[in-house]
């Protein structure tokens, strides 16, 4: 059955069974059949552990593990996490309500999260035998950075040397924002999303107050929440060398995940493998990539992690430590459709809600760049909305359109 990806926003506001509080916006779950988060759980992750299963010689006890857990989430209800495992009492605190029911009955954002915790699991990623930190994700990374489109994306940077600073922000920002659509955990079922016109795909364009809120010179710091490894990676890196470079950031925080994550999410491992990629390249890459190279080493890039980037939580839950880091930079780009949800709160908002309004809770300024694959999508202006759905498209969830969304502090 095709998945039912496009919907008005009165239908979106309303329809699903999920809770309902004040936000008056129901929380998505994936127990409506045909429905985006229904396919999710119900093809993608089954998918997902095929190709993970043929990546990797594991053995038995690995095999036995993925056939139980494919069994849980296609006919069984979600179990807990072994009494051994580590983050076993987290998960038992955030997945109080939902164990021992389908997984479609759960928050999409919920058992997505959850999903990926116990596939590690069972391919011995946290245990302490020789599979430890092997990322089961990896040899679908590796691979992409291999391609020959890598060679071409890098081999273009040559031509933006000679265009003006102005074209060439908006050039490696748009490569940024676009380089979104690159993330292997679409690609386990949609193929590859055709590439639509840049500028007309763009829903929402707060490009503008993005570059206000960085002048030239003012010695700011920008934190970037990276999504996927590989081709949205490198963009990511070659516009973290901009802004250094034209003096739009004095420092930039790379925060990655600590853990493999929705497929090609970015690792320290990841941008190793990409600044390596850059380096390696001949031309305006090769100096990128050295340049940033040298930037990581000098304190100018810093690496970060943290445990959050894994959890099954919106931003608004976010825990002191990490509300701290945040307040205290310029201006957080948070890259991806899964940054965006767990920003906006992962809900059938009304789609003319306010961006602004949702985000009133982060510390400090904030800017998202995404691609749209998935149902949330706020802040659009009546007339867009309009011509969207009239488009009969599935534009929520194709990766055919993307935002520029900013707040500015308040
Ligand atoms: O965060 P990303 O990499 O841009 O997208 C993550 C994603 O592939 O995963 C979810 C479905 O599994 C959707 O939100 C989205 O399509």
């Amino acid at each position: 059955m095709p998945e039912n990806t496009s919907r008005t926003s009165d239908e979106g506001a309303d329809r699903d069974s999920g809770p309902v509080d004040e936000s008056g916006a129901s929380v998505i779950l994936s127990d409506e059949t045909g429905s985006f988060a229904w396919g999710v759980l119900a093809k993608r992750h089954p998918s997902l552990i095929q190709q993970v299963r043929d990546a990797f010689p594991y053995g038995r006890r690995q095999h036995a593990a993925l056939d139980a857990l494919l069994d849980e989430i296609t006919n069984g209800v979600v179990e807990p996490l072994a009494p051994s495992a580590h983050d076993h009492g987290q998960w038992a605190e955030w997945g109080r309500g939902h164990f021992g029911r389908p997984w479609f009955d759960a928050p999409f954002l919920w058992a997505e999260s959850y999903f990926y915790r116990r596939l590690l699991g069972a391919v011995e990623y946290f245990g302490t035998g020789p599979w430890q930190g092997v990322d089961p994700f990896a040899p679908f990374k590796q691979a992409e950075l291999r391609t020959a489109v890598v060679d071409e994306e890098l081999g273009a940077l040559d031509a933006l040397a000679d265009v003006s600073a102005d074209e060439r922000a908006t050039a490696l920002l748009h490569a940024s924002l676009w380089g979104n659509r690159a993330d292997l955990g679409f690609r386990v079922t949609e193929g590859d999303p055709a590439p639509g016109d840049a500028t007309d795909g763009l829903v929402a364009d707060d490009a503008a107050v993005l570059w206000q809120l960085l002048p030239a010179g003012a010695g700011s710091t920008v934190a970037v929440v990276a999504d996927n490894a590989g081709r949205e990676l490198i963009p990511d890196l070659i516009l973290i060398d901009h802004l250094l470079v034209h003096r739009h950031a004095k420092r930039v925080v790379l925060h990655v995940k600590p853990s493999p994550y929705y497929v090609s999410d970015a690792m320290t491992a990841d941008v190793v493998d990409c600044l390596r990629r850059l380096t390696e390249a001949p031309g305006e890459a090769g100096r990128i990539g050295n340049r940033l190279w040298e930037a990581v080493a000098t304190g100018h890039v810093e690496i970060r992690t943290h445990p959050f980037f894994c959890a099954p939580l919106s931003y608004a839950e976010m825990p002191d430590d990490l509300r701290e880091e945040f307040a205290a930079v310029t201006l957080t780009i948070l890259k991806g459709d899964l940054n965006y949800r767990r920003l906006v709160g992962d809900r059938m908002w009304d789609a003319r809600t306010r961006f602004a309004d949702l985000t009133a809770y982060f510390p400090g300024a904030v800017a998202a760049l995404r691609t749209l694959k998935s149902d949330v999508i706020v802040g659009l202006e009546q007339k867009t909305l309009d011509a969207l759905e009239r488009s009969g498209r599935a534009w929520r969830t194709s990766g055919t359109h993307a935002l520029v969304q900013v707040r500015r502090q308040t």
